[in-house]
């Protein structure tokens, strides 16, 4: 593999932590790539080289580079893994530690709303709060200690924090389940508090390789502490530059303070760009310069002849036709830039409404990416639920969405006098078997209730994809959809993502392990539903990595681009909006064209200060 000298210094380094500051198309993933190959062929087991990767997508990628370049199968790298999915392999290890049995569930999203509106409910509290809830105790989590995190943010609307967070969290335990974020704190506490076990993966891994560093967490670096041996062998790569996700708790300051916190702290640099035009690598450079908190980095590009051109329009629908007519000149029928090539981006998703409108009327091909997860859709939630529903016979939330998913007779009634049953330990689905076995039910009901047990029963041992298979014929499910769904084509796109469902569960020979990897893609919600082809519609959060020849940022105002919540917020959340922006800029190769518009959304707008101060930069 070819590396330029910058890259193949990292690259070579050894014997001490090392922090790659990488400009953005600067080749990160090629010198982590190389960097594994390199240890590899100077005889490091691969078995024992933990590769953090941001996404399970990424994780895989990297997998398949490393499998054509060496010859060795998958099996071999078995440690390169998002954070999530190396903890859950280290958590279920030792999970009996804490109390919990084989086998664990993750818990979905959508079982986490659910239960967190519970225990409001429970508590006499509106529902209508659950979504702050969850994003608070996520947030309590991952900072890696809870309660001070409590003692810091002790209320919302009036209720605390901590009471809601320890009844959500006896009713994951009840269940033996554990969320996302548990994933991660349950593992830090065994490695924390058990040093036989702590050791036991610090002579483990060898080295740990991080990418993407700038965006860990709190606890994420904690993580990355314990499991770090006396040899050092720390080797992070990434870009504070594109750190973006300070919003959800990451914290840019472990890779600023890098040497700092590490003793013999090298520090390397990626300075040149590869993807994008000079004139636009400086514009961006321009911009970023605005921000205090930095690590230094020339980066430069030898490749010349980009464009960067801001346009201001009167409203949205102005400037979405704008960017049509412009997008629609640059492919010249097909003889010039591919539409895949072209991309608008921007800070809200709302923004994309105007586009899809225009694309449609001119007949220009587009993809809406990073839309709601392939795994939360009603139609993957049923079907999964029913397979959750067979495997963990506590897991109420499943049950509860499957006992009348489709419409067999029993309302919330009915499952409000089954759940009366319930006894200490008892799970919705053990209290159904019981008025089955006693026969207290209706005979229609009976009949049903029979039957959608012994489905679940049936499919407990098959394949995934013979588990979907069944329930969808048992249910007829798709008649099910035929009648719920208003339109033909609503229909046929739900029916294709459960074609799309089976397929992909075809490579898992269990249900346990589908449906952990079911709820581990969630960290990829920017990778899904990336459908045929055309111009790229996205929010800048989802076009991180990714690159087009031509790109649009669109949407630069006041309020919008740097949002709102941002600007109220203070400094540091400026200059996560200005690292935004720098991240949308450096998705360009070659032509980049800023827009803003004086009215939107029925509101007067002011041109974005980011726009003042490309402009500054402009040659
Ligand atoms: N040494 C090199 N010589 C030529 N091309 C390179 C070299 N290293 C990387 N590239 C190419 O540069 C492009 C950008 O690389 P990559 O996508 O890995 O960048 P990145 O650092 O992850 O960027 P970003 O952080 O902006 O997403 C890729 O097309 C890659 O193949």
């Amino acid at each position: 593999m070819e590396l330029s000298q910058q890259q193949q210094n990292a690259v070579n380094h050894s014997g001490s932590p090392a922090l790659v500051v990488a400009g953005a198309g600067s080749g990160k993933t090629r010198t982590l790539t190389a960097k594994i190959l390199h240890l590899i062929e100077t005889g490091q087991d691969p078995g024992r080289i933990l590769a953090i990767t941001f996404t399970n997508k990424a994780a895989e990628e990297m997998k398949n580079r490393l499998y054509k370049l060496t010859g060795m199968g998958y099996s071999k790298f078995s440690w390169v893994r998002t954070y999530h999915s190396a903890c859950l392999l280290i958590f279920k290890k030792h999970c009996h530690l804490l109390g919990y049995g084989e086998p664990i569930q993750i818990c979905s999203v959508y079982q986490q709303k659910k239960l967190v509106t519970e225990a409001l409910v429970e508590s006499n509290f509106d529902k209508k709060h659950a979504s702050n809830f969850i994003s608070a105790i996520s947030r309590a989590k991952n900072s890696g200690n809870p309660e001070s995190y409590f003692d810091f943010k002790s209320h919302i609307a009036g209720i605390r924090v901590a009471d809601i967070f320890a009844k959500y969290e006896q009713k994951l335990l009840e269940a033996n389940s554990v969320d996302f974020d548990n994933i991660l704190l349950k593992t830090r506490d065994i490695l924390r508090d058990h040093a036989d076990i702590r050791k036991h993966y610090q002579q483990l891994f060898t080295h740990i390789l991080v990418d993407e560093y700038q965006d860990t967490n709190n606890l994420q670096d904690e993580l990355t502490r314990l499991l770090l041996g006396s040899h050092g062998n720390l080797f992070c790569v990434g870009d504070d530059w594109q750190a973006v996700y300070g919003f959800r708790g990451s914290n840019v300051n472990h890779f600023l303070d890098f040497p700092k916190r590490y003793d013999n702290a090298r520090i390397f640099r990626l300075e040149e760009n590869y993807r994008s035009a000079d004139e636009i690598v400086q514009v961006a450079n321009g911009l970023i310069d605005f921000n205090a908190d930095k690590m230094e980095k020339k980066c430069f590009s030898k490749k010349r002849g980009g464009t960067v051109e801001i346009h201001d329009f009167f409203t949205d629908a102005e400037e979405a036709q704008w960017v049509t007519a412009r997008a629609k000149a640059l492919n010249a029928h097909g003889d010039g830039i591919p539409f895949d090539k072209m991309a608008v981006v921007y800070r809200t998703k709302f923004c994309s409404l105007a586009f899809e409108k225009t694309f449609r009327l001119f007949k220009i091909p587009y993809r809406l990416m990073g839309a709601q997860g392939f795994f939360e859709r009603m139609e993957v939630l049923d079907i999964n639920s029913y397979l959750s529903a067979a495997q963990f016979p506590n897991d109420d939330v499943s049950f509860d969405r499957v006992i009348n998913t489709p419409k067999r007779g029993i309302g919330p009634a009915m499952v409000k006098k089954i759940g009366a049953l319930k006894e200490q330990g008892m799970g919705l689905q053990e209290c159904a078997r019981v008025m089955v076995k006693d026969r207290v039910l209706t005979p229609k009901v009976h009949k049903n209730l029979s039957d959608l047990l012994d489905l679940l029963d049936d499919i407990r041992d098959l394949t995934p994809d013979e588990a979907i298979d069944r329930v969808i014929d048992a249910t007829d499910y798709y008649g099910y959809l035929k009648k719920k769904l208003k339109t033909e084509g609503e229909f046929i796109s739900k029916k294709e993502n459960l074609e799309q469902l089976r397929y992909a569960a075809r490579e898992k020979s269990d249900i346990l392990e589908y449906l952990e990897e079911a709820a581990l893609i969630r960290e990829d919600t920017n990778d899904e539903d990336e459908p045929e082809s055309g111009v790229a519609l996205l929010t800048i959060h989802s076009a991180k990595g990714l690159e087009f020849d031509t790109v649009f940022v669109v949407g630069c105002e006041e309020k919008l681009f740097p949002h709102w919540r941002s600007v109220d917020a203070g400094a540091k959340a400026l200059q996560e909006e200005r690292r935004l922006m720098y991240v949308a800029m450096t998705r360009a190769e070659r032509f980049l064209y800023l827009t803003h518009a004086s009215y939107r959304k029925g509101q007067y707008a002011n041109k974005s200060r980011f726009i003042d101060q490309i402009e500054e930069c402009l040659p």
